[in-house]
């Protein structure tokens, strides 16, 4: 992993319905993540947050089954190209949420620069609605079909290319709520995916193994999605769309781990931590424990 990380904050909560996640960023720096990582002797950059702004009267319309879409779009059309100069620099984009709609605009900023990057999507979700088959309406359910290329031509076109990912360059880790669209796609474009079944079978560690060697001749670079409702809602309560049964701290703690000995991970973002339902900023401090992990913390 390069020595200079850069991070870049993405108040915005209008991907979902609960109000909240975009104090994620502030809990997150709270939580310490700066000094954290520069312990690790990294040169950390905080590059701010993104301006969201208040939505317009004529943001919040969501004919297509698409709520704040003319917002969402603003945002991660931003985010996209504060990521692509993180990334021209030279620097370890780290992103801090924010709903998770912002990987739209993480991945439309990072994925110019590689052939084949990856996305490792941790999440008790699969992201992968459309407005068709979306039960929400929630842009945060649909950043991993945008990517692909799936879904509204404003979401596909940020960056002003699509698609952004190969399906078969993605491994979701930690489903365990998926609607009937998200698993037609799943089999339809043969994306991997590791179920809770699989963590509880398997054990973290295989599971993890498995999706370094399944990604690491294939692709040129690896982007870490990491929603905090992956984890289960009793070590990560501050989320919207919490799932029991879900990964827990310690196998969390594993899976960054190995991902950092395989040294593959190129991005990073942490997403959907909302302090008004957490617990004393309980899941803002494992996102940012979390982040150790992933940068190379060991105890001894
Ligand atoms: N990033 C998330 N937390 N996504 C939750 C999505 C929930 C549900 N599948 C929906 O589309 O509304
Ligand atoms: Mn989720
Ligand atoms: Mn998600």
């Amino acid at each position: 992993m390069k020595k200079k990380i850069s991070i870049i904050g993405v108040p915005m909560d209008l991907g979902q319905s609960r109000r909240g996640v975009d104090m994620g960023p502030s809990a997150i720096r709270y939580a310490g993540v700066v000094e954290r990582l520069e312990k690790l002797s990294y040169q950390i950059h905080d590059k701010g947050d993104i301006e969201i702004g208040r939505p317009g009267k004529d943001e919040e319309a969501s004919d297509d089954n698409l709520k704040y879409l003319k917002a969402v779009v603003k945002a991660n059309t931003k985010l996209a190209e504060a990521v692509d100069q993180v990334v021209s620099a030279g620097d370890f984009p780290l992103i801090l949420g924010g709903d998770h709609s912002i990987a739209i605009g993480t991945l439309a900023g990072v994925s110019k620069h590689y052939q084949n990057l990856g996305v490792i999507w941790y999440d008790a979700h699969g992201d992968l609605n459309t407005s068709e088959t979306s039960p929400s309406g929630n842009i945060h359910g649909m950043p991993l079909a945008v990517s692909i290329g799936i879904g509204h031509a404003d979401l596909k076109h940020i960056g002003g290319y699509s698609p952004k990912i190969k399906p078969e360059n993605i491994v979701i880790i930690g489903a365990r709520s998926l609607d009937d669209g998200e698993k037609i796609l799943i089999r339809e474009k043969g994306i991997k995916v590791f179920t809770m079944h699989e963590i509880d079978r398997m054990g973290m560690a295989k599971v993890m193994e498995e999706t370094v060697s399944y990604l690491k001749d294939k692709t040129d670079g690896v982007h870490l999605s990491l929603d905090l409702d992956g984890l289960d809602p009793s070590d990560a309560p501050g989320v919207g769309t919490p799932v029991l049964g879900g990964i827990s701290y310690r196998e969390s703690h594993l899976a960054m781990e190995i991902l950092a000995e395989a040294k593959m991970i190129t991005s990073a973002e942490f997403v959907e931590v909302n302090p008004i339902i957490d617990e004393r900023n309980k899941t803002a401090t494992v996102a940012v424990e979390l982040m150790g992990s992933l940068f190379g913390e060991r105890l001894l």
